[in-house]
């Protein structure tokens, strides 16, 4: 078992500090934010995410888990040391801000007394582990200290962090020093996933690319979903249909109201701008960013559409997170519907299970006037008296909710679904004036599942639906 230090606990440090803790090594996670380690030691996470709380309290339990403020400490005999800072977007053209992680590395070089192998775990421009290398040469001024850097992009999903770690579809790793990588792939052995071994560069780049082909898939199925809605064709169709194409598969098929979140907005940028920066033309990419931002405006269009004007309306907004299971709001589109509906004059009454305080946050910090925004406990009371409901984040609880009661409370029986949620036909039947994205057809039956016993040919002919 190896001893490991994690700088940062974001996301993915403290997920990646609490899994290797788990795995049997000692760990110590640091972060430059003393309440967050004040916190972290009380038990209290910085973040919401699915069984975390209860991993770390087992591990820190168990002494394999610490925490602390002190890189001499965090580095005290420790053979591992990851930088899982974040990489913001740091410009106005897109460039990755790498302040945090050359701090990181100036922070390494003064107080390493002994070889240690330095992971890049942060998403980071490609040639970023020259320049930790570098940064930490320098700061190492004569001391006599090796070490080696290995890039370990780290693909999980907020959400679903815990799993992701633990189930990686493979496992990165890139070095211009193979034994050094031998050896963090050594900690991943017991994981069972496939392991690539490249060189740094293309380690980097394998992490935007990833990131850039998802945020290309979502962005290509909300062009498709715009062509639907004009010609008649339903979106949510389509996707089931086309992800039975192996080729293809329907992971992020999803149209709806484009991506947010801390990562793909930025790093399709950073990767867009890093071509640019190579007198390239990343015409696909930039069409990527466009189509993402014109989808969250479709709700304002939609609802001035039926509504006439937003003026004196009351807008009920379900969920702001960027996305369900998290408390997240980075660049959620939430954040973007709610100042331009406040700012056509309409009032907001918004709910979401656990992004309540970050929701307010970080409305508060984009600049959205609070006057005009009411935070409720449920979606009932968000319906109360509302104009119109839009679906922003897909919570699972707002799949079961009973729209005979919403009808009832709501002065006006308009439904956006931003994120396809709902069957057309059963929200019409309601009696609501139902707006899907790229949902123009009367949705035929559900597809059978191809294992379902005994088929008729009636049956298996029946395409279209969902699942
Ligand atoms: N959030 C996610 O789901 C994923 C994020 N990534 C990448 O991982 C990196 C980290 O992302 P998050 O965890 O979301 O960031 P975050 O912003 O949630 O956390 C970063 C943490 O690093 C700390 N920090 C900054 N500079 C420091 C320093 N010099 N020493 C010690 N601590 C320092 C901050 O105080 C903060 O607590 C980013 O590059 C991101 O792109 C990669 C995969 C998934
Ligand atoms: O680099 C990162 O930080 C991470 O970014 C994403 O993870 P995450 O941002 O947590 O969330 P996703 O589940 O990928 O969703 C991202 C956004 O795309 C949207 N989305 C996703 C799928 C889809 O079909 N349609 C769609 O609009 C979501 O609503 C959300 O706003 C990637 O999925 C991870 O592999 C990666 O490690």
């Amino acid at each position: 078992m190896s001893v490991i230090c994690v700088i940062g606990t974001g996301y993915v440090g403290l997920v990646t500090g609490t899994c290797l803790a788990d795995m049997g090594n000692t760990v110590t996670c640091i972060d430059i934010v003393q309440e967050k380690i004040d916190r972290l030691k009380q038990g209290i996470l910085p973040i919401y995410e699915p069984g975390l709380e209860e991993m770390v309290e087992r591990n820190v339990h168990a002494g394999r888990l610490n925490f602390t403020t002190s890189y001499s400490e965090a580095l005290k005999d420790c053979e591992f040391i990851f930088i899982a800072v974040n990489t913001p977007t740091g410009d106005k053209q897109g460039g990755a801000d790498m302040r945090f992680v050359e701090s990181a590395a100036r922070s390494i070089a003064q107080e390493l007394d002994h070889y240690a192998i330095v992971i890049n775990k942060s998403t980071v421009p490609v040639g970023s582990g020259d320049l930790v290398t570098r940064v930490i040469r320098e700061n190492l001024a004569n001391r006599k200290v090796s070490f080696s850097v290995v890039s370990n992009p780290e693909f999980l999903r907020e959400g679903s962090a815990l799993l992701d770690f633990q189930n990686p579809d493979r496992i990165v790793l890139g070095s211009s020093e193979p034994e050094a990588a031998h050896k963090v792939a050594r900690l991943y052995l017991s994981l069972r996933a496939p392991i690539v071994a490249t060189d740094l560069y293309t380690a980097e780049m394998i992490k935007y690319a990833s990131n850039a082909f998802l945020a290309t898939k979502i962005s290509f199925i909300n062009e498709i979903a715009q062509i639907c809605e004009r010609l008649g064709a339903d979106v949510k169709e389509v996707a089931v249909g086309m992800g039975y194409d192996k080729r293809i598969g329907r992971a992020f098929l999803d149209a709806g109201l484009g991506y947010g979140g801390s990562c793909f907005p930025k790093d399709v940028r950073a990767l867009a701008h890093m071509a640019d920066e190579a007198g390239l033309h990343p015409q696909l990419l930039h069409a990527v960013m466009d189509i993402n931002h014109d989808q969250r405006r479709l709700v304002i269009t939609k609802l001035t559409s039926i509504l006439e004007t937003l003026q004196g309306k009351t807008i009920g907004v379900l969920g702001l997170a960027f996305k369900p299971n998290t408390d997240d709001m980075r660049e959620a589109p939430a954040i973007d519907i709610i100042r331009w509906a406040t700012q056509q004059g309409a009032t907001v009454r918004s709910y979401d299970p656990i992004a309540r305080e970050t929701g307010r946050v970080a409305l508060e910090r984009e600049g959205v006037d609070m006057t005009k925004v009411t935070f409720c406990d449920d979606a009932y009371a968000v319906a109360e008296q509302a104009d119109a409901l839009v679906v922003v984040t897909e919570w699972n609880e707002f799949k079961s909710l009973n729209m005979k009661r919403i009808r009832e409370v709501m002065r006006e029986p308009v439904l956006i679904d931003g994120r396809n949620l709902y069957e057309q036909s059963e929200i019409r039947r309601h009696g609501f004036v139902y707006r899907g994205i790229g949902r123009g057809a009367t949705p035929s039956p559900s597809i059978l599942p191809p294992e379902e016993a005994e088929m008729t040919l009636e049956e298996t002919l029946i395409i279209g639906g969902e699942k």
